[in-house]
């Protein structure tokens, strides 16, 4: 494994890296996959212009997607009330769920519902969101994921105050010998991608610094490269 270029340090962990199909050219949905074949995950950002300012897509693109490509689907639920959505989603082609612990009033619930539907589940919360709100769902859950920006768009700049909330979400998942994923999701680039692993993050999700302007997923060689 190679020295990372800013600590000097062996990094311990693998980090996977999850293009965010909200920057793509939606009319060219199949070819945008295609273009990020060797990513880990495709992310899918779902909002509902009522949990967030925006509304995205539903159930009909991720199902699209899922006859697109054979890549996980990392479906990112920005709804209220998530669980009346759960096995829609799942059978749409999500393999893994993470829903807001601010849109629901019942947490565990949620994510013991994305585990009896056989699919890996998440949490997240948003930037003003104490880190305590996560903490009592730690040890049920496959992955946390830390918005580094407030959800609603692409394309935002990353909030700095995001790497010092991963390092302390990776001391308590250490502490409780939790194998989860910590992912982080906003205002991702080469810039920051180093520092975001060597905090703790182990899947990085990127739209825009994926996704060029003119189609194409040349950006995430260039996210590789910087994790190197
Ligand atoms: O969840 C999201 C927005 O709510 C997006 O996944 C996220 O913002 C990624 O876009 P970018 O990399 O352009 O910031």
């Amino acid at each position: 494994m190679s020295v990372s270029a800013r600590t000097g340090l062996v990094p311990s962990r693998t980090v996977k890296l999850a293009p965010s199909i909200l920057a793509c050219d939606f009319s060219r949905l199949g070819e945008e996959l295609s273009a990020i074949a060797g990513a880990d995950y495709a992310h899918v950002d779902v909002m509902d212009g009522a949990f967030v300012p925006n509304i995205s897509f539903g159930l009909p693109i991720l199902a699209a997607a899922r006859r697109a490509s054979a890549l996980f689907m990392d479906v990112h639920l920005m709804i209220e009330r998530p669980e009346r959505y759960l096995r829609d989603f799942a059978e749409a082609g999500a393999d893994g769920i993470t829903v807001h612990v601010e849109a629901t009033q019942h947490l565990h619930r949620a994510v013991q519902s994305i585990r009896e539907l056989g699919k890996r589940a998440g949490v997240t919360l948003n930037p003003g969101t104490s880190l305590e709100a996560v903490r009592p769902v730690l040890a049920d859950v496959d992955l946390v994921l830390v918005m580094s920006v407030n959800p609603g768009f692409g394309g935002q700049k990353f909030l700095p105050a995001s790497l010092e909330r991963v390092r302390t979400l990776r001391r308590w998942l250490d502490e409780l010998g939790s194998e989860a994923e910590i992912e982080v999701d906003g205002g991702v680039t080469p810039a920051n991608a180093r520092a975001l692993a060597d905090a703790g993050a182990t899947v990085l999700v990127a739209g825009s610094a994926v996704y060029g302007p003119d189609g194409g997923a040349a950006g995430l060689e260039r996210l590789r490269a910087a994790l190197i």
